[in-house]
Formats: structure tokens, C-alpha cells, sequence
């Protein structure tokens, strides 16, 4: 809950705070720990420790403010027992605030429980005897004595004990400040000897113990796993110190103070969001329909955003504008950042779709909402516990969200300017406010971008947005790297492959792409269209198999331009020759027959070993499919399809289980349209490929619909849809980023191995189609007509929503 001296703290005193706990939002677990909830914690036959001394623990919720610390000693009947963590630090770097809503369970084996209960006990003992300290130094103090101790006991080596096991953070007690650790005969002025050393001005001096004491609290929270190594951990803690002191001083925000220790990576992720906030935005810029809000970005490791929400009194037309979670070109979070930022955005969402059905979002206004993130680093894992699924939780960090309703943008350049928003909303009817945690990923991999034009970039950042959240809820984690093909590299550079695309997409483990091409450069020379940027890309790469699956999905089958009986339950897959045939054979180019008159022509060309290739890529993917395989040519006529023919036959005699059939490609187009569920299983080579796959994706409703995977040997795959840059549609939100998508859930599949979170995507498809959400393409009457965006919003829903296994 928050109180009106926060709002003073804060600064914003026309914000009317409105979070507390609980409410809308939810803590959002992908650590894949389990969660429990207060009730079972508070069970009466439950055995509860806390870490941090005696009578923390309080069986009443109620009592919420006894609670202190963040980890707990569980024991209980029947069960392993449990080391919890508590929720996140409050904006106030405080423990224990959230009380027992929501926790996180890490099983200990009985020795590892022996061992932490001895330490809690010794704690306690420590804790006992810094307090009899502070008694015994009030009491001399009050005689006029200080420095001595009273009760004779070695309380310096004692409170020296407790000062390490804190991490080299003074002991802190309950509710107070902490307790110097300087010789308790010294003078001092200051509760830390570091503030002391530091500070500049009075207002410095306190910031900076505030944020010790913030700090203290921090260490003190993660104190049971600075035991190991306290020489280690005091080193880590004064490096950490330091930075936040930095920070600190850089900013002098007292809002800082307030806030856990800061993360490097938090650091400079808010460090990259500012300065793309300088760059982007005026800050005292009026709202107007692109960039209706203002941000605030504190550097440090907390984060504030303020959004603009435009609600048109209809939750389905609500949208949350954030110019700070869109991806800019500068715009790098780290991906694990970025994976949470996502999750917040649409919890946000969901918070707001709420307030707009209770109607308290009136019609056409934009309500300026703050959120404020807090990154909470990671314990230190190695400190902790050595089996892996220890690991992964104990590396896992958190941050906590909260929603205030602001009248106006927090840094608008005058405290005093008139609001620059209409506001409607002055209170939210329920509380909101939530910590979403995300795992530490624990596999990690290199992902070259390349959304070229049209509509490609609108479709490749709803991917993007989908892949980076599966990947937090399933522990990966990327590093993405935009670069440019086709089009958007012509203009850049004049080339439309520039060798360091080349080079970075050959050094990343999956490139995903959107489309090339367009108007602009249809009537450039060969070498300078934007299509050869995409062979050369292919080429460059090696991937020879093109896996394009044309699924008609239950919901689309009215979508379909086939009579509902001949589309419902096509399934097919079409194996395309990617790198050879006419697409790349010679001699090739324009020239001038006998008659003087211009000519253009090119080679269909075919090395045996290239159709034995993607033959045999083709009768694996039969087997594992319905065990069919059509192999397309024009063998009649083309010298080169009657050696693709006699290759694929000779390759047959290794897969006896494959049906193997042949069909010429001018019959194989028709039967596509006749019959389609006849097929299984295509292999073609590079043009007939290209033709009848986006004659396929017509079956399945539209060319949005379909994905596609390029494979070589070894490398990186190509995973892009099949369709083109659709300069129709362009930059209109019409895109169906659907392709895209399923792209991306090819690419975690096929070439990074990651199937769960392909299932996730491939699932939140499907549950996102099931919930009636289409773009104009794929309309039909009854669904519900949306933009890309939205279409995105939807699937990240989805994703988020761990559709059940057979839900869709
Ligand atoms: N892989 C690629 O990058 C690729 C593939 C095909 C075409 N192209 C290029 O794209 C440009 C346009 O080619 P085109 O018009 O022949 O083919 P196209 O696939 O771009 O568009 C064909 C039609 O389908 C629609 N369409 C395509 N994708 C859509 C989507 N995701 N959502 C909704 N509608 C969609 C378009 O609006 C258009 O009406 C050309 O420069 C072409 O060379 C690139
Ligand atoms: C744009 C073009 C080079 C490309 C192709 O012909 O392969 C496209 O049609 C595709 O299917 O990806």
C-alpha cells in the first residue's frame, strides 16, 4: 500500500498512487518453480523458520510487517523439505511487504536443511548479541560511557560474524537501520563509513545512507547465500555498492534510494533506454497520436515508464502506447529484460481491458499510467547449491511492477505545468500491483534479424515479441541482431546483401527473416534488386532444404478459397530445392540471337549430388510424417527433371517404408487445388517449389498463413514465411503476421532444438485463431477483424496463457 509521503518522496505530488497489492495483476512465475499460495503456507502443522531470527515469522497475514526476509526454512509433513523466497523487495527495498502472497519453493535435501537451520539458529544467536550490543552501547551511551559493553560478552567478534554472513553489510535489525560496524567506541555521524567517505553535501550524504541502508537490506535479504565466501562476497558487495553509489550520485534522485542493489545489466539497460528516451522524445512533448506519452527512465536499476493509455471507453479498442517497449533501432535491451518488459506490458493490458469493463476508463481519453520496475538481481548462484535445478532458481531475479495513475508526465520540465493529458481515471476501483519474476535463461543463442521491407518489419517485430516471451517462460534466452537485406540495405549501403549481414547471419545459430522487395527497386538492374540479396543470402547460407508446411487450420477452413470438404484436414508439407536449379544454374543472362533480337535466358541445372540431397531430406521428412512422398518434376521435357526423377528413384530403394509417387508439375499444380489431402509429403526443386507452395497456402486461407524453414548441412537455418513484402499493405497494420510467427516457432523447432517453446507458439496460434482474432486476409464472418498488432497482442496472450495440451 502506498502512502501520501511516497507521493512527497516521489516527487509527482499531482499523482494520486493507487497501488497496493494483490488486485489485477498476478505474479507471473516462468522459473518453473512451483508456487504456493499463503493458505498452504500458513497451515497450521506447517514448521516455519525464519532465516533472519526469531518471531519473523507470523502465521497472520495480517500481521504483515513481522514478516522479514526474503527465504524461509519450510518443513513439512509428507513433504521435502523447502527453502521459500519470499516476493521481491518493495519500491522501499523493504522485504517481507507482499507478505506470504507469493513465493517461490526450492526442495533442500535434510542435510542442506540440517546445515541452514544450524545457521539460522546461529544467526539468531549473532542477532541476539548485536542487539544486547546496540543495548549495551544506548545503555553506555545514556551513562555517557560509549564504547564500552557492558554485559562482557566478545560482542566484536560476534557482530562481526553477523557483519560477513550479511555479506559485509552491517546486521540489521527488524524495522531499524543498520547497525554500524564501526568500532563501537568511534564517534560517527554516519551509519555507514562508506556514505561517510563519499559524500559531498548534507542531501548527498543522505541519499547515499538511504541507499546503504537499501543496500544493507538487499544484502541482508540474500545473507543466507553469502555465507560461503564472505572475503568473495564482501568484494562483490563493495563493487556493488559502488555502482550504486554511482548511480546515486550521478541521478541524486532520492527515488534511488529506495530501490535493491543495482545490477550492471539493469544498469546499462536503463542507461540504453534513456538515452534513446533523449534522443526520441521531447519530454515536455504533447501527446499526439504516434507518441502520446512521455517517459521517465531512472538511470539506475530501477525502471520507470509511463505509458499513454488510450481507451475508447471499449476494452477491445484499448491500446497501450509505449514508446519505450517498441523496438527502435537503438533499442537493445538485454533479451531477458526484454522478455519481462513484454510480460509487463501485457499485464498492463490486462489491468487496463479490466478497468475499461468496470468503466472507469472513460470514452476517448488517454490515461497516463507509470510503471514502475524494479530489477531485483540474482542471488548468487554458485553461493547456493549445486544441482541444477537449484541453480536455475537461484539465479532467477525478479522485478517487481506497480501501476500509479498520474495526472501528468513525470518529468515535464515544470513540476507546475498544467497536465498535458486529459485524465478521466482519478482512482482505480482495485488495488494493482504485482512482481512478475523471470527465470535466468539458461540456454542461450544468437538470432540475426532481418525484417527488409514492406511489411516485413511489422511482421518480424510481432515475431520477435513471441519469441522473446516463450523464450522467458522456457528459459532461453537471445541476443538479437538486426541487420539489413534486400531493399533497406540497398538504400543503406547499395548493395542488397552487405557482407556484414552475411557474416553476422552465418555466425548466429538461426536467422529469421520478413520480406524483401518492392516498387521502388523492381526496375534495378539484377544485381541490384532486393530479391538477389535474398539468394545470395540462401546461397551464402547453404540451405538447400526449403520445408514450407501448408496446414489448414480448423478455424480458417472458411478462409479457404477450396470448398470447406476439399480443405478441411489438408496437411502437406513441400520439401523445395533451395540453392541450385534455374534460380542460380548458368550460363544465364540477356543476349541477342541470330536475328539480332534481344533475348533473356537461364539454366535449369541439376548435380546428382544436389538432388540427392534434398531427395533424401525429403524422404526423412516423409517417414516421420504420413510416410508419402510426391516427387514433382516436368520429366517429360526437361533433361534435368529426368535426372531429378531417376536420382529420387535410385535414393527410393534406402526407404522402402516411403510410398514414393511422381507426378509432373503441371498436373501436380492442379491436383493441388482438385485434391489436396492426397498429398503428404512434396519434394520439387527450386521454381516449382516456389510456385506450388504459395498455390498451397491459398488451401490453407492465405499466403499469411504459411511458414517456412531453410536447412543446409550444418549452420545457421533461414526461417522466414513464404510470402513477400506485400507493398499493397504495407505500413497500414493490415499484415498477417501469422507466418512470421510460425516461422519463429520453426525456428526454436527445427534449428535451435527448443521444442517446447515452439509448441507454446505453435499452440498460442491456435488458441489465438480459436479466440476469433483475423486479419483482413484470413476474415470471415463471425471473427473478429484486427491489424497485425493486435494479432500480435493476441498471440503474446496466448503464449503467456500456457494453453493446455489439447485446449486447441
Ligand atoms: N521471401 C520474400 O522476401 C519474398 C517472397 C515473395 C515475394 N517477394 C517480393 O515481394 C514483393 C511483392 O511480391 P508479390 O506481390 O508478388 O507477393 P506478396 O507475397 O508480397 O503479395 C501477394 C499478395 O498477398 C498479400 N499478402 C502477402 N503477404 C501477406 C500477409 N502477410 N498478410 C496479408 N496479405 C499478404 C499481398 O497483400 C498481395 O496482395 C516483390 O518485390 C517480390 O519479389 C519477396
Ligand atoms: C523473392 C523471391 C526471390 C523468392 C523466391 O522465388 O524464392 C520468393 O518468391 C519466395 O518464395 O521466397
Amino acid at each position: 500500500m502506498r502512502s501520501k509521503s511516497l507521493e512527497k518522496e516521489d516527487g509527482i505530488s499531482e499523482a494520486s498512487i493507487v497501488a497496493v497489492h494483490g488486485g489485477a495483476l498476478e505474479t507471473h512465475t516462468v522459473t518453473g518453480l512451483e508456487v504456493i499460495n499463503e493458505a498452504s503456507i500458513t497451515a497450521k502443522d506447517q514448521k516455519l523458520t525464519s532465516v533472519y531470527g526469531k518471531n519473523e515469522f507470523c502465521e497472520d497475514n495480517n500481521q504483515k510487517e513481522n514478516l522479514f526476509g526474503p527465504w524461509m526454512l519450510v518443513k513439512r509433513p509428507n513433504r521435502r523439505k523447502e527453502l521459500v523466497r519470499n516476493n521481491v523487495p518493495n519500491s522501499y527495498g523493504h522485504v517481507g511487504h507482499n507478505g506470504f502472497n507469493k513465493k517461490h519453493v526450492i526442495p533442500v535435501s535434510n542435510t542442506r536443511f540440517a546445515a541452514l537451520e544450524e545457521e539460522v539458529e546461529e544467526r539468531n544467536a549473532n542477532e541476539d548479541t548485536n542487539n544486547e550490543t546496540r543495548e549495551a552501547e544506548e545503555e553506555n551511551k545514556s551513562l555517557g560511557k560509549v564504547g564500552q559493553v557492558a554485559k562482557g560478552r566478545n560482542v566484536a567478534h560476534k557482530t562481526e560474524r553477523v557483519r560477513n554472513y550479511l555479506g559485509g553489510r552491517n546486521p540489521q535489525p527488524k524495522g531499524g537501520k543498520p547497525v554500524s560496524s564501526q568500532p563501537i567506541n568511534k564517534k560517527s555521524t554516519s551509519q555507514s563509513p562508506i556514505v561517510e567517505k563519499k559524500s559531498g553535501t548534507e542531501n548527498e550524504s543522505a541519499l547515499m545512507a538511504a541507499g546503504e541502508s537499501a543496500v544493507a537490506s538487499t544484502s541482508k535479504n540474500m545473507g543466507i547465500l553469502n555465507s560461503v565466501d564472505t572475503k568473495s562476497q564482501d568484494e562483490d558487495n563493495r563493487r556493488r555498492m559502488k555502482q550504486f553509489q554511482q548511480v546515486h550520485k550521478v541521478h541524486g534522485d532520492n527515488f534511488m534510494s529506495r530501490v535493491a542493489m543495482p545490477n550492471q545489466e539493469a544498469v546499462d539497460f536503463v542507461k540504453q533506454q534513456a538515452e534513446i528516451f533523449k534522443k526520441n522524445f521531447a519530454i515536455d512533448k504533447p501527446p499526439d497520436s504516434k507518441l502520446p506519452n512521455a517517459m521517465e527512465i531512472c538511470e539506475g536499476e530501477s525502471t520507470t515508464f509511463d505509458l499513454g493509455i488510450k481507451a475508447d471507453g471499449d476494452a477491445s479498442h484499448m491500446q497501450v502506447f509505449d514508446s519505450t517497449l517498441s523496438t527502435g533501432p537503438q533499442t537493445k535491451p538485454s533479451n531477458q529484460v526484454q522478455g519481462c518488459l513484454n510480460q509487463i506490458k501485457h499485464k498492463v493490458s490486462n489491468i487496463l481491458v479490466a478497468l475499461s469493463s468496470a468503466n472507469v476508463v472513460g470514452k476517448s481519453s488517454i490515461v497516463p499510467t507509470r510503471i514502475l520496475i524494479h530489477w531485483v538481481p540474482p542471488p548468487p548462484a554458485d553461493k547456493f547449491c549445486s544441482n541444477s535445478k537449484t541453480m536455475v532458481a537461484a539465479a532467477s531475479s525478479s522485478f517487481s511492477l506497480q501501476l500509479f495513475n498520474v495526472r501528468r508526465p513525470f518529468h515535464s520540465s515544470s513540476s507546475s505545468s498544467p497536465s498535458s493529458y486529459p485524465t478521466t481515471l482519478t482512482t482505480f476501483p482495485k488495488s494493482t500491483s504485482s512482481s512478475i519474476r523471470c527465470s535466468a535463461a539458461t540456454r542461450s543463442y544468437t538470432i540475426t534479424l532481418l525484417p527488409g521491407d514492406g511489411i516485413g518489419p511489422e511482421v518480424i517485430s510481432v515475431a520477435k515479441d513471441v519469441l522473446l516471451l516463450a523464450g522467458s517462460i522456457e528459459g532461453i534466452k537471445y541476443e538479437f541482431q538486426e541487420k539489413l537485406l534486400g531493399g533497406a540495405a540497398l538504400d543503406a549501403t547499395g548493395v542488397p546483401l552487405p557482407d556484414e549481414t552475411l557474416s553476422v547471419a552465418k555466425q548466429s545459430d538461426a536467422v529469421l527473416l520478413g520480406a524483401i522487395g518492392g516498387y521502388k527497386w523492381d526496375k534495378n538492374e539484377k544485381h541490384l534488386k532486393p530479391e538477389t540479396g535474398l539468394l545470395q543470402l540462401r546461397a551464402g547460407l547453404k540451405v538447400f532444404a526449403n520445408l514450407r508446411p501448408a496446414t489448414v487450420f480448423p478455424q480458417l477452413v472458411d478462409a479457404s478459397t477450396l470448398k470447406r470438404e476439399a480443405a478441411e484436414g489438408v496437411d502437406l508439407m513441400v520439401v523445395r530445392e533451395l540453392t541450385g536449379g534455374i534460380y542460380f544454374g548458368k550460363p544465364r543472362g540477356f543476349g541477342t540471337n541470330e536475328n539480332g533480337e534481344e533475348t533473356g535466358y537461364n539454366t535449369e541445372v541439376y548435380a546428382a549430388h544436389e538432388i540427392d540431397r534434398i531427395a533424401r531430406f525429403a524422404f526423412e521428412v516423409a517417414r516421420k510424417r504420413r510416410g508419402k512422398l510426391c516427387s514433382v518434376d516436368k520429366a517429360n521435357v526437361l533433361e534435368a527433371s529426368m535426372l531429378w526423377r531417376k536420382r529420387v528413384l535410385a535414393l527410393a530403394q534406402e526407404y522402402p517404408d516411403v510410398e514414393l509417387s511422381h507426378m509432373y508439375v503441371d498436373n501436380a499444380a492442379m491436383q493441388l487445388i482438385r485434391n489436396p489431402k492426397q498429398f503428404d509429403t512434396i519434394v520439387t526443386n527450386n521454381i516449382f517449389g516456389d510456385i506450388l507452395s504459395d498455390e498451397a497456402s491459398m488451401i490453407t486461407g492465405s499466403i499469411g498463413m504459411l511458414p517456412s524453414a531453410s536447412l543446409g548441412a550444418s549452420g545457421p537455418g533461414l526461417f522466414e514465411p513464404i510470402h513477400g513484402s506485400a507493398p499493397d499493405i504495407a505500413g497500414q497494420d493490415k499484415a498477417n503476421p501469422f507466418a512470421t510467427v510460425l516461422s519463429a516457432a520453426m525456428l526454436l523447432r527445427y534449428g535451435l532444438g527448443e521444442d517446447k517453446a515452439a509448441e507454446r507458439i505453435e499452440k498460442a496460434v491456435l488458441d489465438t485463431l480459436n479466440r476469433g482474432f483475423r486479419t483482413a486476409d484470413i476474415y470471415s464472418s463471425g471473427t473478429k477483424l484486427v491489424g497485425c498488432k493486435q494479432v500480435g497482442e493476441e498471440i503474446l496472450k496466448s503464449v503467456e496463457s500456457h494453453v493446455p495440451a489439447g485446449a486447441v
